[in-house]
């Protein structure tokens, strides 16, 4: 199904990668330096306990049914994916008046995070397996919500990026856990590499501080051009976009 009408709106785009890896380090870094600065929507563990809203009230439910686990397992893999893309939805539609306006709007994981982890507690032991999970996990979750217009990956070796977690988090990670980091960054890396057009990677270990820096900002500025109307992705007839309220025909393809 192809729809293409260009709209005034501004671009939604998400950083992605593991835990430590420094999202949120090197996008503040990056933004400082834009006239006009983006809307950052909060990492999920930023977002503090007693918020309210439907999105907080999801991820209460997940935080506790997991027990405290990092990644939110609580043991059923689907039921939790549907969970996940229900609050990235909510995510979206608390900003869609400001993408409306024009505000670029930079989230912090997206729903490549929830592909890439319930992906591999579907299929622990078979990578093959879990990236074509991942991708008809991100198939199902655009059906929900149109993906970000760019997807910033940033990546590093998984022991610098446990290290980074560990001393900012004041806790230590179990063997386990960093062995699920292992795989997911890993995973995220293949996932990326399905969709050139969508993600821009970052790699801290042939880039320093100061290009990553650079290179995620020129990202972000040249986001904003020639974007396509944002329209509900599970309407199959004629719909309008959801910033701009222009009519997006459905064409043959
Ligand atoms: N180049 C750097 N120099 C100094 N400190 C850094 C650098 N990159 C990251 N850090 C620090 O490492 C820690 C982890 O980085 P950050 O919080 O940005 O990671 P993240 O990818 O957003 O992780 P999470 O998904 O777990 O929230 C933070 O304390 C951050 O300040
Ligand atoms: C969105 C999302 C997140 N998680 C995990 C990844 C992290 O361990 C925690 C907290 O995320 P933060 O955004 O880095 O603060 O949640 C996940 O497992 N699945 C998801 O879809």
């Amino acid at each position: 199904m192809a729809r293409m009408t260009y709209c005034s709106r501004g671009p939604l785009i998400s950083t992605e990668g593991l835990n430590g890896v420094g999202k949120t380090y090197l996008t503040n870094r990056a933004v400082e330096a834009l006239a006009v600065k983006p809307l950052m929507l909060d990492e999920f563990s930023q977002r503090a306990n007693g918020r309210l809203g439907l999105g907080e009230a999801l991820l209460r439910a997940l935080r506790e049914a997991s027990g405290g686990d990092p990644f939110l397992r609580g043991g059923t893999p689907m039921a939790e994916a549907l969970i996940l893309m229900a609050i990235k939805r909510h995510d979206l539609d608390t900003v869609l008046t400001d993408l409306a306006r024009g505000q670029v709007v930079v989230e912090g994981r997206s729903v490549d995070t929830t592909a890439v982890c319930q992906a591999l507690l579907l299929h622990p032991d078979d990578p093959e397996a879990a990236l074509q999970t991942a991708i008809d996990l991100l198939d199902l979750a655009s059906s929900y919500r149109p993906l970000p217009d760019l997807t910033i990956l940033v990546t590093d070796d998984t022991s610098k990026a446990v290290e980074r977690a560990q001393r900012r988090d004041r806790r230590e990670l179990t063997s386990e856990q960093v062995d699920f980091m292992r795989d997911a960054g890993a995973l995220f890396e293949q996932l990326a590499a399905t969709d050139p057009v969508r993600y821009r990677v970052v790699d801290r270990r042939v880039v320093d501080e100061y290009a990553a820096v650079e290179q995620i900002r020129t990202w972000i500025n040249d986001a904003g051009s020639d974007l396509a109307c944002l329209v509900e992705p599970w309407q199959r007839s004629d719909a309008v976009c959801m910033c701009c309220g222009q009519l997006t025909p459905v064409e043959a393809s």
